[in-house]
């Protein structure tokens, strides 16, 4: 079910980095270098799998940008929120 923006933006408060635009939640990391990067991708590769939640997310060399939605719902639903804090556990790893 889709969140209203007073439901998105209090959930943000506890989640440094995250931004809600345009119906999506967007945060953007740098790394390294590019195979920080990559490596970073491909663990949450799979969790977007094993969560059947997949972000729309683009990278160039030490820079992975990334927004979440929820296609569907045409907005931002708990799945997102869900995936984002699964991204920022891997991130905090690497
Ligand atoms: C059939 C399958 O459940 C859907 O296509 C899933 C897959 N992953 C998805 N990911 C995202 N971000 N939004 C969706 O609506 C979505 N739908």
């Amino acid at each position: 079910m889709k969140l209203t923006e007073t439901e998105i933006t209090s959930r943000l408060k506890t989640m440094d980095g995250w931004e809600y635009e345009d119906n999506a939640l967007h945060t953007s990391f740098e790394f390294e270098n590019f195979k920080d990067a990559f490596s970073a991708m491909s663990r949450i590769a799979f969790e977007a799998e094993a969560l059947n939640h997949h972000p729309d997310w683009s990278n160039v060399y030490n820079v992975v940008n990334i927004s979440l939605s929820t296609h569907d719902a045409d907005g931002v639903t708990e799945n997102d929120f869900k995936l984002a804090r699964a991204i920022d556990g891997i991130v905090e790893e690497e």
